[in-house]
């Protein structure tokens, strides 16, 4: 694989991304450091690094965001991102922002579809800016998925919400996952977060992939299950923050 992004590759079995050797410099500052990591198909990733580790700079890149970067970033089908705030455009309605550059011939019902999903038929008219928190990050996961990716990724996506809007937002996403199948790389800050949701969670730290921990209890998951908890200290201590919440 030449240097550069590449889209529509053919990776080995099994694989929907890889990214090789990936470095991103802004001026004098090494933000991603030879990075690798493999996104395997259908796998639920969570990525959590202390601030300013790099990992919304990961997320771009993986997203075509970014041609800065020096490396490699192979992808073999489509992705879609839903970012922290929903980005929806404001003066479409909230059913032309599901359709918003989908230029296929059933654009049209398949954001019916992806709407119904989200459970936000009822404000398909509506203007994003009569939408909740929670309902704006709704139609954000519709315009994602009515483009069928095989790889999602979410960059924090239900940080900025309510802690009860946050749980039925965990419940929605697993059922997507579920559904549609898509590989899934969460950005967080938050380790019950990552837990809850992931098959492995990842530290970014120092630019690279610095800790990973596999998640293997059955979904749906309880904060008290002993494999969280236990896992919920191993990655403070990979985050360097004392079980505390002080950092080490
Ligand atoms: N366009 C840019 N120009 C200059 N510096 C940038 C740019 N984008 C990101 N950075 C810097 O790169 C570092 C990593 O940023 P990034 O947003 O990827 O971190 P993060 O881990 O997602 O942080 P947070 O958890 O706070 O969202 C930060 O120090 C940030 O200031």
């Amino acid at each position: 694989m030449a240097t550069g992004i590449h889209r529509g590759v053919t990776l080995p079995a099994g694989r929907v991304a890889a990214v090789r050797d990936l470095t991103r410099e802004f001026g004098d500052r090494t933000v991603l450091d030879r990075l690798d990591l493999e996104i395997a198909e259908g796998e639920f990733i969570a990525l959590l690094g202390r601030s300013g580790s790099g990992k919304s700079t990961l997320l771009r890149a993986l997203a075509g965001l970014d041609d800065e970067v020096a490396g490699e970033v192979a992808v073999t089908g489509s992705v879609a991102v839903a970012f922290q705030e929903p980005r929806l455009v404001p003066w479409r309605r909230v059913h032309a922002n599901v359709t918003l550059g989908l230029h296929v011939p059933d654009a049209k019902a398949r954001a019916d579809a992806a709407l119904a999903e989200v459970d936000l038929t009822a404000r398909a008219g509506a203007w994003p800016l009569t939408l909740s928190g929670g309902e704006a990050q709704r139609a954000s996961l519709a315009r994602a998925l009515v483009r069928e990716p095989e790889l999602l990724l979410l960059d924090e996506p239900f940080s900025a919400l309510d802690a009860l809007t946050r749980i039925t937002m965990h419940h929605l996403v697993l059922t997507l996952w579920s559904v549609h199948r898509p590989a899934v790389l969460l950005v967080t800050h938050d380790v019950d977060e990552a837990l809850l949701l992931a098959d492995r969670v990842l530290v970014l730290d120092e630019g690279r992939i610095a800790h990973e921990s596999l998640v293997t209890a059955r979904r749906p998951r309880h904060r008290d299950d002993p494999e969280l908890v236990s896992l919920h200290s191993t990655l403070l201590a990979a985050l360097g923050v004392s079980p505390q919440g002080t950092a080490t």
